[in-house]
Formats: C-alpha cells, sequence, structure tokens
C-alpha cells in the first residue's frame, strides 16, 4: 500500500515499523508453517529445510536493499545524436505475488527514447530485477519500472509491457493454467504519440504469446 504524504505518494514497500526478525526467527516460522501443513520437521528430510526456505527468500526477496536510482546513475551522452527507440524484449521475470507468496513468471519487455542520454542496456533489466525481488502485483511493479527510468533518464518517453503467469491462478484457487496477464504502462511519446506506440507494439510482437506458468 502507498503512504501518501504532502509531496505525493511515497513506497512503503521498503519501510516496515517492525524490525527484521533474525534468522533464526524467520527459521522457527518456517517449521511452524511445517507443522501447519500436518508434517514433522523433526525428521531426516524436512531437519535443514527451514535453513534451506530461508536462504532461498534471500535470493527471491532480494530487491528491498538496492535503490534502483542508484543502478541507472551512470549514462552516456556519446551517442552521436541517437534518438530512436531502444528496446529491451523478452526480459524473463520471476517475481512473487503479494497476495499468496507464490511466482509470478513470465517476461518483460521495456522502451524508452533517448533524450541525449543512454544506459548501458543491463540497466533496465536490473531495474527490473529489483522491482521484480519484492512483493508485487503486476500492476505496480509494471509501473515502477517504467516510472524509474523515467524520472532518472528523463528520456522522451517510456514503454514497459509485462506479460506474466501468477501461480496463485494456475496451481491454486481459480485453476486456470495457460492464462496470462498483461500489463503495460507508456509514458511521454508512447502514451501521447500513437505511431511511437504502434512502433513499439510491432517491435515486440513476434515474441509476444503465452508465457510458462
Ligand atoms: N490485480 C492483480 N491481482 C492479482 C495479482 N496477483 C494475484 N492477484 C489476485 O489477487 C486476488 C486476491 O484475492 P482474495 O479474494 O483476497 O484472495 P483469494 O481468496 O486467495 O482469491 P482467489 O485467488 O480467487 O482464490 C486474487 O484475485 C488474485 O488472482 C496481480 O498481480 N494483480
Ligand atoms: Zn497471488
Amino acid at each position: 500500500m502507498n503512504i501518501h504524504t504532502p509531496n505525493g505518494p511515497i513506497d512503503s514497500s521498503r519501510a516496515s515499523a517492525e524490525p527484521r526478525p533474525s534468522r533464526e526467527e524467520a527459521e522457527a516460522a518456517v517449521r511452524t508453517l511445517l507443522r501447519w501443513s500436518g508434517d514433522n520437521p523433526a525428521r531426516e528430510g524436512l531437519i535443514d529445510t527451514p535453513a534451506r526456505v530461508v536462504r532461498s527468500y534471500e535470493e527471491f526477496f532480494d530487491g528491498y536493499d538496492t535503490d534502483p536510482v542508484e543502478l541507472l546513475a551512470r549514462s552516456f551522452e556519446e551517442t552521436d545524436g541517437y534518438d530512436e527507440m531502444v528496446v529491451l524484449r523478452d526480459i524473463r521475470l520471476e517475481s512473487h505475488c503479494e497476495h499468496h507468496m507464490v511466482p509470478i513468471i513470465g517476461k518483460a519487455h521495456i522502451a524508452y527514447l533517448p533524450a541525449g542520454r543512454v544506459v548501458g542496456i543491463s540497466k533496465l533489466a536490473r531495474v527490473l530485477e529489483v522491482y521484480a525481488k519484492r512483493l508485487q502485483i503486476q500492476e505496480k511493479l509494471t509501473a515502477q519500472v517504467a516510472n524509474t527510468i523515467n524520472d532518472v533518464l528523463k528520456p522522451k518517453g517510456v514503454a514497459v509491457v509485462i506479460e506474466a503467469a501468477h501461480q496463485c491462478m494456475t496451481t491454486r484457487g481459480v485453476h486456470k493454467p495457460g492464462v496470462t496477464m498483461v500489463t503495460s504502462r507508456m509514458l511521454g511519446a508512447f502514451r501521447d504519440d500513437a505511431s511511437t506506440r504502434r512502433e513499439f507494439m510491432s517491435l515486440i510482437q513476434g515474441s509476444r504469446g503465452t508465457v510458462e506458468g
């Protein structure tokens, strides 16, 4: 949930009122879930599971301590006036839904129209990665990636499209495999100029389709 301040909304995902629990407390919580599932955390196969799960969480949720703005801090101006669209398509996306804490798997397409400066292309994927490694809903993830690139690079426009399968819809609940959620955020020229948007959509067209979930 976003907290609204006089200066606008701030992202509350990195600011918790409670201090982080210790590793031991986190492992104890996993043992509770194992017992809740009906199993015996003391048996051989499960004895190391709490430690494994906590290590996995360190990987899955590695995005809270990185500031995505810093990732875009280094940019290059010697582009000989390149001002056409830069598109990074088919970026593998792995995230976790904030309602059920199960995987969201898909791909992202990110584009921007440079206004003088370009960034190292891997940095666009890194921005996605930082936000993806937090608990998410797809709409927010899409908006956060686009807004960050827009705010830091100040390009003529930014476009982000994400297509993903939500395992909370495929392996539980409504059980609908093969369903892809598509979200997009268009800013600047991508929002205002239909031909720019069309060019972007046609550049990512070939790669769009059902994603694995
Ligand atoms: N808008 C949006 N919804 C999501 C996303 N990921 C999961 N959801 C949905 O979040 C909703 C949570 O609904 P609840 O009714 O509170 O939870 P639930 O009882 O587990 O719902 P079901 O999944 O329908 O069983 C579900 O409809 C999910 O499909 C996402 O990225 N964006
Ligand atoms: Zn979910």
